[in-house]
């Protein structure tokens, strides 16, 4: 099982809104002498640092790095992101680097094989932060050839991973999902239609020199071309808008709440989807957030206040047959189970889950996650809507979990995803079930189900 306590979410270029990327024409020049990249060598070894604690593999990478730069103050915003971009461009291409750089390859080896190999940096651009040796080294690390590689090691996957994969799609199709999967995230934002509409809040991001365009797929997203610090903006701060992936926003819309009624966020977290949902209920009715982590619910309670919704309950939870929970069994119009799942959808944000996660791990969430359903289910009236959703890839969190749901539980039946989203305009060919893939919709990987309670049952 993999520890998923956090000292605090990083501001990395790898995941949020708040740190900008590190700006090439204008690396750092904030830690000591600077070499032939435009990089120090002091800001190289922490780097170098950051990616052996990351590597150890006993905390998630985005609180590691967190962690490292609250210890490592006098770092500035571009050290910071030219730091969280290496150690996540390592984490991403790693089996293919320790076959350049040699399976037992130091972290400082791993990074120079990555900025030679992956970056493609001259070998002008290491002066200064290599000696001879390294030199000669890193030379033959740029001629090197990485051999045959198997399937596995060629889209830099673990074997189990990529094997269960294999079960699910045909070897091209794995290759373009792995080139997906490791391609960094875009940053997209979903407008708060309580707040502001979509073609306004563009205009002033563009006007404010933010490069942004209207996302493909959710009527409320807005896709930016780069990831500016936002956590300052004026927009951000009276919550005009949130940090969402667009695929994520898609969710909310299968949910489709309505005004005044009840509805139950049941894995709400730190709440992405509770303040979508609350603003599409125009902050009326009734909105609860379960979730089993304070930690996380005490996250949402700040946005909601900036998002001006009144109509959201966070509700901790020891498990979910807590009794808060059986209160309101048969009354929820809606339900939504976001599952806690593998997340293996999200690798482009989280690329070191691919090698935090096991199978043992997969079959501890498989359980959760039905149990999860089955008690989520029983809040929902007859006629009610329950919509169970995951960021896993994997078949055994996703349709094995709803077929076996709706197996045993006759009283509900499924709804077409694909007419839900037609009648709100949204384009996107999924089918019966949503199955949002990197390499296809250009967003995280996405699963979702949506399904009736019978009137009668
Ligand atoms: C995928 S995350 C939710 C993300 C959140 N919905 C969002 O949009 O930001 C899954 C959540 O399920 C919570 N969880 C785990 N076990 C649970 C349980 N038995 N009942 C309710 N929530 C649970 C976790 O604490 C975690 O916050």
């Amino acid at each position: 099982m993999t520890k998923t306590s956090k000292p605090g979410r990083p501001r990395t270029a790898g995941r949020t809104a708040t740190t900008g990327r590190t700006d090439r024409a204008a690396r750092p020049q904030e830690a000591g002498a600077v070499t032939g990249a435009g990089i120090s060598r002091q800001l190289f070894i922490q780097a170098t640092q950051a990616l052996g604690a990351v590597l150890a593999f006993e905390y998630p990478a985005d609180a590691v790095l967190s962690r490292h730069f609250r210890d490592n103050r006098e770092l500035g915003h571009r050290d910071r992101g030219f730091i969280a971009e290496a150690v996540y461009g390592v984490l991403r291409r790693l089996r293919w680097l320790r076959r350049l750089a040699g399976a037992e390859a130091t972290p400082r080896m791993l990074l120079l094989a990555w900025f030679a190999r992956g970056e493609g940096w001259p070998m002008r651009n290491f002066e200064g932060l290599v000696s001879a040796t390294e030199s000669d080294w890193l030379a033959s690390v740029k001629a090197a050839d990485a051999g045959e590689m198997s399937l596995a090691e060629r889209v830099d996957l673990p074997d189990w991973l990529a094997e269960r994969l294999l079960q699910q799609m045909d070897e091209a199709e794995l290759v373009a999902l792995a080139h997906g999967l490791n391609r960094p995230a875009p940053l997209d934002l979903r407008v708060n239609l309580l707040k502001a509409d979509r073609d306004a809040v563009l205009a002033q991001l563009q006007a404010g020199g933010v490069a942004a365009e209207p996302g493909r797929l959710s009527p409320q997203a807005i896709r930016l071309a780069a990831k500016p610090a936002l956590q300052k903006h004026p927009l951000f701060l009276d919550g005009s808008f949130e940090v969402q992936d667009e695929g994520s926003q898609l969710l909310g819309l299968l949910v489709q709440p309505r005004r005044g009624e009840l509805v139950v966020d049941f894995c709400a977290g730190a709440g992405g989807k509770t303040l979508q949902l609350g603003a599409l209920m125009r902050s009326t009715g009734r909105l609860y957030a379960f979730d089993v982590s304070d930690k996380r619910l005490a996250k949402l309670k700040p946005r909601m206040a900036r998002a001006g919704l009144s109509n959201v309950h966070p509700v901790l939870i020891a498990h979910e047959a807590d009794a808060k929970v059986k209160r309101l069994a048969g009354k929820a119009d809606r339900v939504l189970v976001d599952a806690p799942c593998t997340g293996l959808g999200t690798l482009r944000r989280n690329p070191d889950l691919k090698w935090r996660q096991s199978p043992a791990a997969v079959e501890e969430m498989v359980a959760k996650q039905g149990a999860i359903l089955a008690a989520a289910a029983r809040l929902v009236r007859p006629g009610g809507r329950l919509v169970y959703a995951t960021c896993s890839l994997l078949a055994e969190e996703n349709d094995a979990i709803v077929d076996a749901f709706l197996a045993a539980h006759p009283g509900f039946a499924q709804l077409s995803a694909q007419d839900i989203l037609d009648k709100q305009g949204v384009v996107v060919a999924t089918g019966e079930r949503l199955r949002l893939m990197p390499h296809v919709h250009d967003t995280d990987g996405f699963f979702a189900a949506v399904m009736e309670r019978r009137a009668e049952a």
